[in-house]
């Protein structure tokens, strides 16, 4: 049992020019026509997409009239649900991974394949990449038959891995030596949004590939941010999650407390979920750690890496995070067997 909290902690874990009515109803499914806003597009660009009253507000439906291609790199617990939403959107998509296996499912949806990351962004319009770390993220773009050998003026790459600004930055670099255009967008929310299409995207770099990518994101996400220079995406998205990780934490601890002095930690849950600190994570989590099930939604040792580079961040204004510290230090745990002096229990 003692394993348990910590184990939930971790794993349980236009402006495209429209040409469309003003007073649209965002319950209703309606078919739009998008124009291309800027020269970054040379051909017509038709899109099917998610419609958004604003960029906050919810999507409520996807129509399919499309001729882009969009190549999807890294078809992890996110990629691949993102990748398949914009394949059921009906959007033109080709899909590369590591592991050739996990496209399997998205080619039998329709999707195209290529061998190569180079191959992909070559034969399409715009390039998603989600992928585990900053050095996966520079291997794929930037590496031996990588995405920026096939990009060019014309074409765009939006990264959505969660990675620290410095990697963002030096793809960038590359991608942009190319003539093409480069996006980071990390996102907010896991497993279940990527799935139900209601991501948050956290933008930033250069504006016309966010407003041709717009339509897509809102395909795959519920809301976006532009936040302005390549870097405060990135810098947005280890801030959210470091608070994330110390969070989880503080809630594991309690739930593991309230089972040491008798009390039901089922209670605690819902006690928590009725007061002033309740929190969709701990609502959604917390039952299921209750029960000692864990799902893996947010792998450890991404939650770790992200407590690392936002530890990074805050070395770098030369800010005290004793807290996300302290945090990081149990997600380190690698082997269930060793015991960790700054977590409260014995892992067994
Ligand atoms: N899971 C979550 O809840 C969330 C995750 N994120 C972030 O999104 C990113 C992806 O997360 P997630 O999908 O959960 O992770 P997964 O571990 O499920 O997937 C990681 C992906 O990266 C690929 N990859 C890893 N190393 C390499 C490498 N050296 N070269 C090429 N490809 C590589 C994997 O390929 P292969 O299949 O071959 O291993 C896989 O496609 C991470 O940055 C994570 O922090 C952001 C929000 C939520
Ligand atoms: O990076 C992962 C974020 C997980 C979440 O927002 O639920």
């Amino acid at each position: 049992m003692a394993a348990t909290w910590v184990k939930a902690s971790c794993c349980s874990f236009a402006s495209m020019t429209m040409t469309m009515c003003s007073s649209f109803c965002p319950q209703i499914p309606i078919h739009l026509k998008l124009r291309p806003i800027s020269s970054f597009r040379t051909k017509p660009f038709f899109v099917s997409f998610k419609v958004f009253s604003s960029q906050t507000s919810n999507a409520t439906s996807t129509v399919v009239e499309y001729s882009t291609q969009v190549g999807f790199l890294g078809l992890g617990i996110m990629g691949s649900p993102m990748a398949q939403n914009l394949i059921k959107a009906g959007f033109d998509v080709t899909v590369w991974n590591r592991t050739k296996s996990k496209c399997d499912p998205l080619i039998g949806l329709g999707a195209k394949y290529k061998s190569s990351p180079e191959e992909v962004t070559a034969s399409c319009d715009v390039t998603f990449a989600m992928l585990a770390d900053p050095e996966s993220a520079v291997d794929v773009a930037c590496g031996r038959h990588g995405a920026a050998n096939g990009m060019s003026p014309g074409k765009g790459y939006v990264d959505v891995s969660t990675v620290d600004a410095a990697t963002s930055k030096l793809i960038c670099k590359q991608i942009k030596a190319t003539g093409a255009l480069f996006l980071e967008a990390p996102v907010s929310g896991s497993k279940k949004p990527a799935e139900d299409g209601q991501l948050i995207f956290l933008t930033a770099g250069d504006k016309p590939l966010y407003e041709t990518a717009a339509p897509l994101l809102d395909i795959m996400g519920k809301s976006r941010f532009y936040l302005g220079d390549v870097g405060n995406g990135a810098a947005m998205k280890l801030v959210v999650n470091m608070i994330m990780g110390s969070m989880m934490a503080s809630f594991s601890e309690g739930l593991l407390l309230s089972e040491k002095v008798g009390l039901d930690p089922s209670v605690l849950v819902e006690v928590v979920s009725q007061g002033a600190i309740s929190s969709p994570m701990f609502s959604t989590k917390g039952p299921s750690m209750v029960q000692s099930m864990y799902p893996t939604a947010f792998p450890l040792k991404h939650q770790q890496k992200d407590l690392r580079l936002a530890l990074g961040l805050a070395e770098s204004v030369s800010q005290s995070t004793p807290i996300a510290a302290a945090a990081n230090e149990l997600y380190k745990i690698k082997n269930p067997h060793q015991q960790n002096p700054l977590w409260p229990i014995k892992l067994v």
